[in-house]
């Protein structure tokens, strides 16, 4: 249980907190296990370690009010996962694990050494194994900007929605999971999309789905079928001054959305209609500025698009001028241009080796390079020689696997057994939704390090469905499924089990042929 023998409390708190435990200093409480982060990595874990040690405690710190919690949890195949993420007050997780305590502070410092952090509210723990799962935040074009935005945590995304419900055009930068989202779902609004590839959803698609989901945003967005059961994501106002999008002076606390994060908000814009998306390709953003700064530009300067509006008397708060010469006058920027790992502040006098992507270093089995300090999610950097059919991607599923298997890690560190590298590391699997098909990501789908040495195999039909095989050597490495495939549980076996298909050629992707039963 919270608070008994294993946890000595001497923080000078509550007076009920105190009671009956052992003192280490005059202001840390010692504990057994502490994560930091109330997504869905920490939760997970946290939830990992208080169902395993029921007779000691585990701290939950987290900087956000609420927690992320998995639900309607389902197994479509061996390793492909789906299921919905919701946020809860802390105390349903508390009332689940009697042993589990979650505390709202940021931490503020980690002395590693020590074995101690202390939050913003002054509060010291002293933990015996501490995970840090403090996720990413967005790496926006411009921090300082306050027409540029990044959607990250549920403040942020009710900031865009107030905005987005006055404006007539926005542009959107990136090329990622976000910006297929917002283009998908913003409605009433032109919408600017500026991508540095020739092709939409880089790091999803390839060209050929690009082609296949394009005449999505030439038509209205459907009805939802069905309307959301319920909020999965609180969309209580805010306090002024705490939900200022994500510019500098914005407090990055929350919990990263996920699944189906719109579906509870209308994300429409000042104009009627549906969809108004034009996409400006291979083109970054050479400077965001604004009417003055446009006007002084010299003659043969930036060539302007519209230019009524820039040069005639239309004005707009903000003004973009892309690399491929033109200019656009907009509400506001949204800036959908990816995430660093938030390793502020526990970098700070510690000896974290950080990954090439600036995530805490671990080893195959959640370890930092810290001593008693692992690290899950967004935060960290695979550090292991992956599977040849595995890749780190910042998303729900590897969020969970890893906080998941972090705890198991932990555990037994603890308990002094050895442990393997989880199966769900073999193969990467990813199932989402862009432009309302369902899509399911397995392996290299994108054939990513396999250079030329690999052949494609595709099916499409218009409206319907795109299926894309990557084959290596005969061997299916990766696959790409639009729209109601079915066919996810039986690639994903033939890529696990790396069966040589070569004598299957095409007939693999054959509408006649019924490949799960041929197969299975
Ligand atoms: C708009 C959007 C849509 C997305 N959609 C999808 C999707 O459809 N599918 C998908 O798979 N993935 C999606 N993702 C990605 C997915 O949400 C993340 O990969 C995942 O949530 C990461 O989980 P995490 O627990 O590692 O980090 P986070 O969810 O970011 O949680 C980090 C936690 O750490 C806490 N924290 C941070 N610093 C401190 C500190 N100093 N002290 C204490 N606590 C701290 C925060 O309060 C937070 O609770 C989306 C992301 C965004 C932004
Ligand atoms: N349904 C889903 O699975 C969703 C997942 N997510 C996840 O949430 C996280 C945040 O999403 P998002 O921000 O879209 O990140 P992503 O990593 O998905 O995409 C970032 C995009 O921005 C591009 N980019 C980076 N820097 C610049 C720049 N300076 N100018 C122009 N383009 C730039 C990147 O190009 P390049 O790759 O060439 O650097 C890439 O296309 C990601 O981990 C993402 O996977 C988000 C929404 C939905």
């Amino acid at each position: 249980m919270f608070f008994t023998s294993d946890i000595s409390c001497l923080s000078t708190h509550t007076s009920s907190e105190s009671e009956g435990m052992a003192c280490s200093t005059n202001s840390e409480k010692r504990v057994k296990f502490v994560v930091v982060g109330g997504g869905i990595a920490g939760v997970t874990c946290a939830e990992q370690l208080a169902s395993q040690f029921t007779s000691d405690s585990v701290v939950l710190l987290t900087a956000a009010p609420l927690v992320k919690t998995v639900t309607n949890y389902k197994r479509v195949a061996k390793i492909l996962e789906d299921f919905d993420v919701e946020e809860q007050p802390s105390t349903v997780l508390e009332g689940k694990y009697p042993n589990l305590k979650v505390i709202q502070s940021a931490v503020k410092t980690l002395q590693a050494e020590e074995h101690t952090l202390h939050t913003e509210d002054e509060r010291s723990f002293h933990y015996e194994k501490l995970c840090l799962c403090s996720g990413a935040k967005p790496k926006l074009l411009n921090r300082n900007n306050p027409h540029v935005l990044g959607i990250r945590d549920t403040d942020s995304a009710q900031e865009f929605q107030k905005r987005l419900s006055t404006a007539r055009r926005i542009v959107v930068v990136g090329n990622g999971g976000i910006a297929l989202e917002l283009v998908y779902e913003v409605e009433g609004c032109e919408v600017i999309w500026a991508v540095k590839d020739e092709a939409i959803g880089n790091t999803f698609f390839d060209a050929g789905a690009a082609q296949f989901l394009i005449p999505s945003l030439a038509l209205d967005k459907p009805e939802r079928a069905m309307p959301c059961k319920r909020a999965r994501y609180t969309t209580e106002p805010v306090a002024d001054g705490a939900a200022a999008g994500m510019s500098e002076a914005t407090v990055e606390t929350g919990s990263a959305l996920g699944p189906d994060w719109h579906e509870g908000i209308s994300l429409r814009g000042a104009e009627k209609g549906s969809h108004n998306v034009t996409v400006e390709y291979q083109c970054g953003i050479k400077q965001i500025c604004t009417q003055q700064e446009i006007l002084q530009s010299p003659p043969g300067g930036p060539q302007s698009s519209d230019a009524g509006d820039v040069f005639f008397g239309g004005t707009w708060p903000v003004y973009v001028q892309l690399t491929n010469g033109k200019t656009y006058g907009c509400d506001f920027i949204v800036s959908a241009t990816g995430v660093v790992p938030n390793t502020e502040p526990f970098l700070h006098g510690n000896n974290f080796e950080l990954g090439a992507d600036g995530g805490l270093l671990v080893d195959e089995h959640m370890h930092t390079t810290v001593l008693d300090v692992f690290a899950a999610g967004d935060v960290c950097s695979a550090g292991w020689e992956p599977s040849p059919l595995w890749q780190q991607m910042r998303l729900w599923t590897q969020a969970r696997q890893m906080g998941w298997y972090a705890g198991r890690c932990i555990a037994a560190e603890v308990l002094e057994e050895p442990i393997e590298l989880d199966f769900c590391f073999e193969l990467f699997t990813h199932i989402t939704k862009f432009f309302n098909y369902k899509v399911v990501l397995l392996g290299k789908f994108n054939a990513q390090g396999l250079g030329q040495d690999h052949e494609l195999l595709l099916r499409c039909t218009k409206g319907h469905e795109y299926i894309k095989v990557v084959l290596s050597n005969g061997r299916m490495m990766g696959a790409v499924l639009i729209g109601q495939t079915e066919l996810e549980e039986t690639f994903e076996n033939l890529i696990l089990n790396q069966m040589d298909l070569s004598a299957y050629g095409e007939h693999l992707l054959d509408p006649n042929i019924d490949i799960e039963d041929y197969f299975d």
